[in-house]
């Protein structure tokens, strides 16, 4: 897709514990692949991809934070200007479930944006030894206010809707994102297109 015309760029981190799927789920998405010996992350990895959401090209900037702790060093500056964050859990691990909670307070210490854009994500709902159910983790979604959706980054069920919500969500809400410089060019009343971005 062509860099020209793109609106804004949005920043998205994807955190939760190590090995609940968070690279593959980057990695299905950026690049429609899937790896079942994927290698854990070191630090964070990084990755941009430019979508069309409703006639408007954003491009993203997501990066992958490592799950386990001894390769968190630098989380503060993981979290800084993020509008979007993608919270993963293993439907099949509840302590990677359970975790969730400080996850979420990860975000309240660490992020800079207020309302930023958070979808819960329980993965591997390909996986026949669920231990959470699709119930358990729309009920803790609905408690701490967020988006929620289960996926597979191996068969790709709901992955794209998982980015592309909270796309969605940032888009919306006024104050979060600013307008790229060239973004001014775009007739954004094309097909519904979004006009409430901040242009400071
Ligand atoms: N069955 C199944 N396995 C998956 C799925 N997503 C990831 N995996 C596997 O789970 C393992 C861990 O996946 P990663 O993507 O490395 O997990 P991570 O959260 O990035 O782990 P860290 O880098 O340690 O934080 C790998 O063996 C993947 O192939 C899925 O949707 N279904």
């Amino acid at each position: 897709m062509q860099q020209e015309n793109i609106l804004a760029t949005f920043k998205i981190l994807i955190i939760g514990e190590s090995g609940v799927g968070k690279s593959s789920l980057m990695l299905r998405f950026t690049e429609d692949d899937f790896d079942k010996d994927q290698a854990l992350t070191i630090g964070v990895d990084f990755k941009t991809k430019i979508v069309e959401i409703d006639n408007v090209k954003v491009k993203l900037a997501i990066w992958d934070t490592a799950g386990q702790e001894r390769f968190r060093t630098l989380t503060p500056s993981y979290y800084r200007d993020a509008q979007g964050a993608i919270l993963v859990y293993d439907v099949t691990k509840k302590d990677t479930f359970q975790k969730l909670e400080s996850w979420l307070n990860e975000l309240e210490i660490y992020g800079t944006r207020n309302n930023m854009a958070k979808m819960i994500v329980g993965n591997k709902i390909d996986s026949t030894d669920r231990t959470i159910t699709r119930d358990d983790g729309f009920r803790f979604a609905k408690k701490h206010r967020t988006m929620f959706i289960e996926t597979s980054a191996r068969t790709n069920e709901g992955v794209r809707d998982a980015f592309e919500e909270v796309v969605r969500k940032i888009m919306e809400t006024d104050g979060l994102w600013e307008r790229n410089d060239y973004g001014d060019s775009l007739d954004l009343n094309r097909g519904g297109g979004q006009q409430s971005g901040c242009s400071c």
